[in-house]
């Protein structure tokens, strides 16, 4: 049977903008109340939206039939002016035969190998942790996790100062990224006042850094066994190797999608740590069976089964990637509803993760839901790292470089509650906002 999509009119969309450009998604959980898990929202007289919060309809179009689908133009278009090409902003034979050459860097194997200098990082930037004072934690965890990403490529490769520009100009360009999507109609004036030029050329400084660091480790006859030497020694189908540009290009892209994802993950945690202390405690149970502090860094990651479904529960409740959008080549029919070519699509990851008729009591923190003989049941409605070909490719980075984090914060510090509410800033990404603690010195050193 054929079913309409309910449609969210254009006036009620400019009625409730304001709301919607401070925080769209109380707007977004009213109409799935009123409409159900899909309805289309009018945003100007010609375009709309279909947003969704079928879990099943994700899943269709993400994995099962996700060659229908493309990425909407905010990545392919926008963000890629200032990154080029790399895996997250390019689509088709390339992005394939890009995806095809970069995985096997980001196998278990592969980054087993990083762990030691991800590890070092962790308890460098932690060390600047102060005791008895409120802080907010989101800015420790944002440099801890930029200077992961660029150790794990260039291990010491890269000066202070570079580390420092580069993450400058990053940081700054996601900035203006969000300024052109919260307001479009400036758009004549961001191209005008020279401002998107400006971004560019930041990003050029970045890519003539970039290309510095890649000559170096060409001259240089020592292996660092890094993600840059893996990138440097893999081979396309033809034997031949990737162009300095598209490498260059790539490490953007990892900067970019492997940094303030996983900051806030762990500014979110901590928070939920905070508000939960009775999961410190579980979490020190576990260190203590563990019992010893000379296992080598992956049994350490694997054995930290408490750490890692509070993480996990963290990203259920507070997914960076709160929003994932495709948008399709051709019609499409799902569970009779029709998706006419050129349909775009915004999947709530949010409202997935709290949908009532999907998760037992879904505005709870229970990491016990994602105990191992339980996860798998979820694996159909569960997606922080997205679903499909096109899924994360650093998930096991991401985790791992949290759960040592989190090992380490808990084994030195009791993190302490300072504010009653978790608050959430949606942008690109789902940042948090005022994410203060307190930290209490602990003395129980993991290693
Ligand atoms: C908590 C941390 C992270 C979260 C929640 C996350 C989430 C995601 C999601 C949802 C996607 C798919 C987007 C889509 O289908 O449209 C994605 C793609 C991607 N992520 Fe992550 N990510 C995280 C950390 C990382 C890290 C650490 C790296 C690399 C060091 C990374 C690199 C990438 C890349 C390159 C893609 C594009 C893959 C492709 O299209 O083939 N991410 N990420």
């Amino acid at each position: 049977m054929q079913k309409r999509i309910p449609v969210v009119s254009l006036p009620q969309f400019l009625l409730h903008s304001l709301d919607i450009l401070k925080n769209p998604l109380p707007f977004h959980l009213d109409n799935f109340k009123r409409h159900g898990d899909v309805f289309r929202l009018k945003i100007g007289f010609k375009n709309s939206v279909i947003f969704s919060r079928d879990a099943a309809l994700a899943e269709y179009v993400l994995q099962k039939n996700w060659k229908n689908y493309t990425k909407s133009p905010i990545q392919t278009v926008d963000l890629a002016k200032y990154l080029g090409k790399g895996l997250l902003t390019s689509e088709g034979e390339h992005w394939r035969r890009q995806r095809k050459l970069i995985q096997p860097a980001f196998h278990k194997k592969q980054l087993a190998k990083l762990l030691g200098s991800i590890e070092e990082t962790i308890i460098e930037a932690l060390s600047g942790v102060e005791t008895g004072i409120t802080t907010d934690v989101f800015p420790i965890f944002n440099d801890l996790a930029f200077k992961t990403v660029v150790r794990s490529l260039f291990s010491n490769a890269a000066s202070d100062e570079e580390i420092a520009q580069l993450q400058h100009s990053t940081e700054m360009n996601q900035k203006m990224l969000v300024k052109e999507l919260r307001q479009p109609y400036l758009g004549w004036y961001f191209r005008a006042s020279g401002k998107i030029e400006e971004h560019i050329k930041l990003a050029e400084a970045s890519k003539a850094i970039l290309r510095d660091i890649i000559i170096r480790r060409k001259k240089s006859s020592k292996r660092y066994d890094d993600l840059l030497d893996m990138l440097l020694d893999a081979r396309y189908d033809d034997g031949s190797a990737m162009s300095e540009e598209q490498l260059i290009d790539e490490i953007l892209v990892l900067f970019v999608a492997g940094h303030e994802t996983t900051a806030n993950t762990l500014s979110f945690t901590v928070q939920l740590l905070a508000h939960h202390p009775e999961w410190q405690k579980q979490i020190l149970n576990e260190f203590e069976k563990m019992g010893n502090s000379e296992q080598d860094l992956m049994q350490l990651v694997m054995s930290s089964q408490i750490v890692t479904q509070v993480i996990e529960e963290s990203m259920r409740l507070y997914p960076p990637a709160y929003f994932i959008d495709r948008v399709n080549l051709e019609a499409d029919n799902f569970n009779g509803f029709t998706l006419e070519k050129g349909s775009s699509l915004l999947f709530s990851i949010y409202e997935i993760h709290r949908h009532p008729d999907l998760w037992e009591s879904p505005e709870k923190f229970m990491p016990e839901r994602f105990k191992s003989d339980k996860a798998r049941n979820y694996s159909s409605f569960y997606f922080p790292f997205g679903a499909g070909p096109r899924k994360c490719i650093g998930n096991n980075f991401a985790m791992f470089e949290m759960i040592l984090t989190i090992v380490q914060l808990v084994s030195r510090f009791e993190i302490v509650r300072v504010k009653d509410v978790i608050e959430i800033k949606p942008l690109i990404t789902l940042k948090p906002k005022n994410a203060l603690v307190k930290f209490r010195k602990r003395n129980l050193d993991m290693r």
